[in-house]
This record gives structure tokens, C-alpha cells and sequence, in this order.
């Protein structure tokens, strides 16, 4: 494929940005990938401010003393910044990076491959594509994605292999389904006017993040945008809209240098459970409730079916 087949004024096809990336020896992007920036838009690059860490041994530790501190810690975490990072989780690190392989080997596929999971809706169980919801937004993400349902029932490419046999590996028990969601961003050769991701936040109840070594995440935190560098070998958790603690506004901006790949895991009630404002706190006084009742499964596609606006979904269905 050509660079004008590609960049061409209106293709009827969206190629992977991966395939733009590789294809166009290109100093610029397409103007459709020009993200407009505002000026609160800068990160905050301080050293003093970072993610709380929780030590998952400590939560499961034999010492009630240890354990209550590192609760305490979580609440904290959870009540003031919504993301925190996981160390001494148990998975080991070979899993983590076999999966993030994986990913990368999926990527790797030609677009007839990939093209194949193309999905027509936002609950087929197994979806690539490119930026967010490419018919609604003006603006495309430099990012590609392959989403999958894992639960409750487990779905799986074919291709790669290594995929297939990684995941089985992983199944679990329970109603509630998880979805993973693994992004790509190339290098982009002017990532200062790029996004990978715009700020959302998730729906869900927690999502789990991990990635390859190249950092890209920022976090919202009291209005200012912190950059991530997680540990080796931790999770960084973060807090979805189905959780009473707020759920925080996070993004992804690209680098001109390096391929990154993250993978969300993301935990949910079920498809079908009815969530709304819990009964104590409208009887405490917190009425008429902000949002009204609405199964996950609504939500789900009321976030994933419009444009990410740089705003939670949450915004969209409160009440006025
Ligand atoms: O790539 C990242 O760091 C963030 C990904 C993300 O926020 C998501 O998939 O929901
Ligand atoms: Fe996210």
C-alpha cells in the first residue's frame, strides 16, 4: 500500500497506524491525527509527586498489624489519586512478558489477518482496530487495539499461537466478566501534536495495566497530568466508574521512538447486573440520585459506541 492510498483524502478503509507508520518514511502526520492541545493540557513533571504503591504480600500477609496498614494505604490510595501500583502481586514476570509478546506477535500480522477480527459491534467478543471508535471521532489516535472477552466465557484469535495457549492458561471462575484490551502505538514522528489515547476513564470496576518498558501513561491528579514510570514487573490498578471511590481521568501520549504496548485488564460486574447509586446513601440524605439504574452491559456501550471526549462516560448519564 502507498502513502497516498494511506493518507489519501477520504480512505474508505482505516489501515493500522502501525501499517502508516511503517509504510511512510514520513517527517509529519496526517492532519486527521492532529490533536488539539489546550494549554492545561502540559504534564507536570515534578519529582515530588508519585502513585501510591501497595504491597499485595502485605494484603495477604500473617500479620494482622501489616495488613491493616497496607488496607489503610489502599483506601488512601483508592480515596486520593484512583491508580496505584501493585508490587509483589505473585504473576510471575515471565507471564506478564509472554503476554505482552503475544500482543506484539498479534500486531505483527498482516491487516487481511488482523482484518479478520474487525467486529461490527462493541460486545463482539474479539475486536482489532485503530484509534478509539474511528465513525464518530474527528480526530484519530495514533493506536491500534485488540480487545477481547475472556469471561465469562473465553474467546481467542487463532493467530498467533503463543496467544492461545497463554490464555488458557489464564482462565478463571466467577460471573463477572474481564475484557483485555491491549494497545499499540508506534513511533510517531511529531508525538508532541499526536494522542495514543485521550483522557477517559474506565468503565468497570478496576482495570489492571501492564506494558512493555516504554512509558506513556499520565494519570489526572488535583487538575495536573503526572507522568507513570511503573516498577518492573508491577501492575499499575486503577479505579473504574462502577466503584464508589471516583474513577480517575488517565490518557496515553505517544514518542517518536520507540513501539509501545500496554494491556488493560479490565474487571466488571456482570453483563446484565443493574447498577445504580447504593440505597444508604439516598436514605442518608443524597437525593434525587445523580445517575439512575443501568446494567453494565448499557454502559459498555454507551461508552464504547461514542467519541472519548476527554471526560468520564459518567458525565453523560448523570442527572441534571
Ligand atoms: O496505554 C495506556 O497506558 C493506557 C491504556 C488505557 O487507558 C485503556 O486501555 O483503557
Ligand atoms: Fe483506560
Amino acid at each position: 500500500m502507498d502513502a497516498a492510498t494511506l493518507i489519501g483524502s477520504q480512505p474508505s478503509k482505516l489501515t493500522s497506524v502501525k501499517a502508516l507508520a511503517e509504510s511512510l518514511h514520513l517527517s509529519s502526520i496526517p492532519s486527521s491525527y492532529t490533536f488539539p492541545k489546550h494549554a492545561n493540557d502540559e504534564a507536570y513533571s515534578g519529582t515530588t509527586e508519585s502513585i501510591p504503591i501497595i504491597d499485595f504480600s502485605l494484603l495477604t500477609s500473617s500479620n494482622p498489624v501489616e495488613r491493616s496498614k497496607m488496607i489503610q494505604e489502599l483506601g488512601n490510595a483508592c480515596q486520593d489519586w484512583g491508580f496505584f501500583m501493585v508490587t509483589n502481586h505473585g504473576v510471575p514476570e515471565s507471564t506478564m512478558k509472554a503476554m505482552i509478546e503475544a500482543c506484539r506477535q498479534f500486531f505483527e500480522l498482516t491487516e487481511e489477518e488482523k482484518g479478520e477480527y474487525e467486529g461490527k459491534h462493541v460486545l463482539d467478543p474479539i475486536r482489532s482496530g485503530t484509534s478509539f471508535n474511528a465513525s464518530v471521532e474527528k480526530v484519530l489516535y495514533w493506536r491500534d487495539y485488540l480487545k477481547i472477552f475472556q469471561h465469562p466465557q473465553f474467546h481467542s484469535p487463532n493467530n498467533p499461537p503463543a496467544f492461545r495457549k497463554l490464555h488458557r492458561k489464564g482462565r478463571k471462575s466467577g460471573k463477572q466478566p474481564s475484557i483485555m484490551i491491549a494497545n499499540l502505538y508506534p513511533p510517531c514522528p511529531q508525538p508532541e501534536l499526536a494522542m495514543g489515547l485521550p483522557a477517559h476513564s474506565d468503565h468497570g470496576l478496576v482495570t489492571l495495566l501492564i506494558q512493555n518498558e516504554i512509558g506513556g501513561l499520565q494519570v489526572q491528579h488535583n487538575g495536573k497530568w503526572v507522568n507513570i514510570h511503573p516498577l518492573p514487573n508491577s501492575f499499575l490498578a486503577n479505579i473504574g466508574d462502577h466503584v464508589e471511590y471516583k474513577s480517575v481521568l488517565h490518557r496515553a501520549v505517544v514518542n517518536n521512538k520507540h513501539v509501545r504496548i500496554s494491556i488493560a485488564l479490565s474487571n466488571g460486574p456482570a453483563l446484565d447486573a443493574a447498577v445504580s447509586p447504593a440505597s444508604k446513601f439516598l436514605e442518608d440524605g443524597w437525593s434525587p440520585p445523580a445517575y439512575g439504574a443501568m446494567t453494565y452491559r448499557e454502559y459498555v456501550e454507551l461508552q464504547q459506541s461514542n467519541k472519548l471526549d476527554g471526560k468520564s462516560c459518567l458525565e453523560r448519564i448523570r442527572n441534571s
